[in-house]
């Protein structure tokens, strides 16, 4: 505060004061320069077009923001004590540690009740929530366990393999040497309930913990960065393997997916994209053998989508599409066998199947520049049986700095994909950027997916915002929920974040990347041409695209009223 005391010695020293003309003349200048630079985000022309409703709601929304970032994040504690504490938490914490609190906030609120659109990149076995997994898999006939050694060291715990298996013969013999022993025999299934209660220190409790422990990144483990992004992956990959042998039984998987299905409505997301690694594993309720190919799994996805959407909950949905996957560690022959059960079962199910991508770790999979014969191999042999399998690429998901999976970015662009996954590397790339622009490419960005996975420490130090301002197409996605610890599936807590941790991301910006989410969402088969346009029109097509951007609008505006109704309190433009 500039007192009369100090405001004689500034008049008597020559400072010049702020309302001096030339100093608002600096001001006026530098307004000028943040809003010419403001043209250029992502947001410019949506920000310009939105209704009253929707512009009072924006501000409301901004001003919660601003209550609870000076209100909730310092916990109420002064900084000496919440230092001690380790309560000591910023806006934009690092995920974990705002979770608690966040899902108890205004913003928390308002964001869940937010349309969201589409979710377009969400690998579904990392989508099923830990607990109820188990819970089927303890409430489901004929489950069992193996390992292809006894699980005994702490290491073992941590480390060895094992997995779950249905079976219909029953195994339990009282002189069966336990899993957890020196003198269990390798890959004897042992009832699972025999296991888990005479699973060491703790019985069914302890073993449920510690099969969720292997289901999951913990926090512990994300908060680890300098052990590096590779030995996060190693825990990473490891989980994958325990939750499929759960889930892909018949009955399991209905149950899951039929309650993933809502738990994704209620959260205001109508249409999905699934990324899926199709394995052999899969087995029919009550059978034995696994199914030798993936007919019988697509078969079923197809009908708990249907019964869904004949739901009350189910009943605004569009529909669920899967990008088949081929793991980018395989050898040339197995990506070949892969890609040729994704042209057969795309003939089996064409409304299925949306489109083509590539998984696994970046940095230690084989690139997309090494994969450009099998890739061209793949389009020749699409033609050939009449279809056109578009590329969603991962690409850039590193840290690398014109590594190979940086340059990933490269391939991605011009070999046409229509969106990119994660772009983490992206806002190094001025002439890319350009380029996607032009060519309307949107990047599918997993802001929480990137903290845990090691790429960034919080949402603050994340590319996102260096993506947004240059006006980069893009839309958030949850990636791998259920493993990264969310707790929840949706989009709430990656668009909180978003919100919270960034001050140019308010309601408009995430409305808007909810918009472009449903602009590149593959609702229907389409070749590049019809595709190019229909992206181009957005809104003002003719297609069912337009439509359902037309839908989401209304659904917007609605949900505006409701925020300006809700909070009218925070209106301080009264
Ligand atoms: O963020 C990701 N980037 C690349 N691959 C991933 C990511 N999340 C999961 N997977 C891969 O997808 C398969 C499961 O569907 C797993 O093999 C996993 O490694």
């Amino acid at each position: 505060m500039t007192t009369d005391k100090n405001l004689e010695w500034e008049l008597e020293e020559g400072l010049p004061q702020v309302e001096d003309p030339f100093i608002q003349q600096y001001l006026k200048g530098r307004d000028a320069l943040i809003t010419e630079e403001q043209k250029r985000r992502h947001d410019a022309t949506f920000r310009r077009t939105l209704s009253p409703i929707a512009a009072q709601a924006c501000r409301i929304v901004s001003q919660i923001r601003a209550r609870e970032h000076n209100e909730v994040w310092t916990a109420g504690l002064d900084p000496a004590t919440a230092h001690q504490s380790d309560e000591i938490l910023y806006p934009g914490v690092m995920f974990h540690h705002a979770k608690g609190q966040m899902e108890n906030t205004k913003l928390w609120k308002i964001v869940e009740k937010m349309p969201k659109g589409s979710l377009l990149h969400a690998h579904i076995d990392a989508m099923f929530d830990i607990d109820f997994l188990l819970d089927q898999a303890f409430s489901t006939a004929g489950m069992h366990i193996a390992a292809p050694a006894p699980l005994i060291t702490p290491q073992d715990y941590e480390t060895a393999p094992f997995m779950f298996r249905f079976s219909s013969q029953s195994h339990s013999s009282s002189d069966q040497p336990a899993i957890w022993s020196e003198k269990y025999e390798p890959l004897t299934l042992i009832p699972l309930q025999t296991a888990a209660s005479s699973f060491p220190n703790g019985g069914e409790a302890a073993f449920r913990e510690w099969v969720k422990s292997r289901c999951m990144i913990m926090p512990e483990h994300s908060y680890h960065h300098h052990h590096g992004v590779d030995a996060i992956w190693a825990i990473f990959k490891r989980t994958f393997t325990v939750i499929n042998s759960i889930l892909m039984y018949e009955p399991i998987f209905r149950a899951c997916f039929r309650r993933m299905l809502g738990q994704l409505a209620v959260d205001g997301i109508r249409y999905v994209e699934f990324r899926i690694v199709l394995n052999p594993l899969y087995r029919r309720e009550g059978s034995d053998e696994a199914e030798p190919d993936r007919v019988e799994f697509c078969r079923v996805f197809e009908e708990e989508v249907e019964r869904f959407k004949e739901t009350e909950e189910g009943k605004n949905f569009y529909e669920a599409r899967i990008i088949w996957c081929s793991l980018r560690s395989l050898s040339n022959q197995e990506i070949v066998e892969s890609m040729k059960q994704c042209i057969s079962i795309k003939e089996q199910f064409p409304d299925l199947i949306c489109g083509y991508d590539l998984v696994g770790q970046e940095d230690a999979g084989r690139s997309l520049v090494d994969l450009v014969p099998l890739l061209f191999w793949f389009k020749k042999r699409c033609a050939e049986e009449g279809q056109d399998i578009p590329f969603f690429f991962h690409a850039g998901e590193t840290l690398g700095d014109g590594d190979a999976a940086d340059q990933n970015l490269f391939d991605a662009v011009l070999l046409g994909t229509r969106r990119i996954g994660h772009g983490f590397s992206l806002f190094k790339h001025p002439l890319l950027i350009d380029l996607i622009k032009e060519k309307k490419i949107l990047v599918e960005c997993c802001p929480i997916s990137n903290e845990i996975l090691r790429l960034t420490s919080s949402i603050k130090s994340h590319p996102l915002p260096a993506m947004l301002s240059r006006g980069v197409p893009v839309s958030l996605s949850n990636d791998d929920p259920a493993i990264l610890g969310h707790g929840k599936n949706g989009l709430t807590h990656d668009f909180w974040q978003a919100l919270q941790g960034l001050e140019n991301v308010d309601l408009a910006g995430l409305a808007m990347m909810v918009q472009n989410s449903i602009r590149w969402s593959c609702y229907e088969d389409q070749s590049t041409a019809e595709w190019k346009a229909e992206v181009g029109e957005g809104i003002l097509g003719e297609g069912l695209k337009a439509a359902r951007l037309r839908e989401w609008h209304s659904d917007f505006e609605k949900f505006c009223e409701w925020v300006v109704l809700e909070f009218a309190e925070f209106d301080d433009d009264e």
